[in-house]
């Protein structure tokens, strides 16, 4: 089966988001990604939860919803209640990373734990059984357009022998950094979500470019 390609609406142009959306989602994307900053675990800010439910009917696509807020736990209800069909929580935003993902599931949303290029897998070990997928971060977290971090691999590989030792079911995705160049080798370590803000929308032809990570992802 191919990747799933998620672009991130945080590189399209907000004078033209409707447009942006509609352009992924025909160019075969099947999740659109949302990245939740709150000026806290994150410099930037962007957007909540009042954002994701005026999206919600505008796109069938999966919207999986990243957030990079401090205490996670205290939000997840309503961007469940918005509409988000993924909800990702970092570890290192809480010291209730079972709580916060439990709470995600009892809302019948998939629940993503993140963990950031610092951070083990080991860190996220106790909770592997429960999650729906684990998010590798593959760039520091807080911004588009830059570099990916090739020490992700060797996480995403030591995933996906856990997964397959103890027979668990999650997804692997990745995010930062992710283009035609280096979207192989996590591909090849085992990922299977990916993804991509500016090498989607940046430049030219963000159709085009969804077709290309597809073709690099079967
Ligand atoms: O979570 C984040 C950044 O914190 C990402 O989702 C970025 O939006 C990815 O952008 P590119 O690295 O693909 O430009
Ligand atoms: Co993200």
């Amino acid at each position: 089966m191919a990747g799933i390609i998620a672009p991130s609406i945080l590189s399209a142009d907000y004078t033209n988001l409707e447009r942006d959306v509609k352009l992924v989602e025909s160019a075969g994307a099947e999740y659109l990604h949302i990245d939740v900053m709150d000026g806290n675990f994150v410099p930037s800010i962007s957007y909540g939860p009042g954002w994701v439910k005026q999206l919600r009917p505008e796109t069938k696509m999966v919207l999986d919803v990243h957030l990079m807020v401090m205490n996670p736990e205290k939000i997840v209800d309503e961007f469940a209640d918005a509409g988000a069909d993924i909800i990702g929580v970092h570890v290192e935003a809480t010291p209730h990373i079972h709580r916060a993902l439990q709470m995600i599931k009892n809302k019948g949303v998939k629940a993503e734990v993140v963990i950031n290029p610092g951070t083990p897998v080991l860190a996220i070990e106790s909770v592997l059984d429960m999650v729906d997928q684990v998010l590798v971060m593959t760039v520091n977290p807080g911004f588009g357009g830059q570099k990916f971090l090739p020490s992700a691999i060797e996480k995403i590989a030591q995933l996906k022998a856990i997964r397959e030792e103890l027979g668990y079911n999650f997804d692997i995705e990745i995010d930062g950094g992710v283009n035609n160049e280096t979207i192989t080798a996590a591909f090849e370590a085992g990922a299977n979500v990916f993804v991509a803000g500016s090498y989607v929308y940046d430049k030219v032809d963000p159709a085009a470019k969804i077709t290309t990570l597809k073709d690099l992802t079967k």
